[in-house]
């Protein structure tokens, strides 16, 4: 299981300093872009992202809650992107976007609401290196765990090894350490976490602990 702390929860005025509380414990920086259509809510951009690469070898996993992602992507990716996901919502031509990112030499994820169906992703998933399950409605930090949205991790999973695939299933929202392991036995690999680790007394520690309730 790898662990990436969305830093969407971090305090923006100290972002380097949150950054690097949480350095050595996480295995990836999710970094939360929204642009005020897509989602109701406005975060950051590419200029942010390359003002933090110099400072943090952590692989950067951009999240984009934006509509027209193509626009963007390469800006990404020159600002340091490791991997780039796009929502399904947001793509009239997903392949050419999965496309676009690979060719760039990044990851390429895509994202789905929770309302969103995994039959939606029948013909892309032999594309992609990775599936965001959002398991909160995209926005904003905070959110309560949708429980119904287990079961459609378990399916990604089910559908995955019946494809005979191995993209990896990123889970993002309301996720902290009561459901972490519930929510790793579904067949999550990657867990995204903001509010839990970030406004916890300790984010390393809080980080540690979520390895030692799923026993990894
Ligand atoms: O993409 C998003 C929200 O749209 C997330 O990455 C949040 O940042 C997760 O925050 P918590 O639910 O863990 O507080
Ligand atoms: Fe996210």
């Amino acid at each position: 299981m790898k662990i990436a702390p969305s830093i969407l929860s971090a305090d923006f005025a100290n972002l380097l300093q949150d950054v690097k509380e949480i350095e050595e414990d996480a295995d990836l920086l999710h970094i939360d872009v929204m642009d005020g259509h897509f989602v109701p809510n406005i975060t950051i951009g590419s200029v942010v992202v390359k003002a933090l690469r110099q400072y943090t070898s952590l692989p950067f996993d951009v999240h984009l809650m934006i509509e027209n992602p193509d626009l963007y992507i390469e800006d990404f990716v020159k600002a340091g992107a490791d991997i780039i996901t796009v929502h399904q919502e947001a793509c009239v031509h997903l392949h050419r976007t999965i496309q676009r990112i690979k060719g760039h030499e990044v990851k390429a994820g895509v994202a789905l609401n929770p309302a969103t169906p995994l039959e939606t992703l029948k013909y892309i998933l032999e594309y992609v290196d990775l599936v965001l399950v959002m398991t909160v409605n995209p926005g904003f930090g905070g959110q309560k765990f949708i429980d119904s949205m287990l079961k459609k991790i378990k399916e990604l999973d089910e559908m995955r090894k019946e494809m005979n695939l191995s993209f990896e299933i990123e889970v993002d929202g309301g996720i902290n350490i009561k459901n972490i392991k519930q929510v790793v036995e579904a067949g999550a690999d990657i867990i995204v976490a903001g509010s839990a680790i970030f406004e916890s007394p300790d984010p390393s520690s809080t980080i540690k602990e979520f390895r030692e309730a799923v026993g990894t």
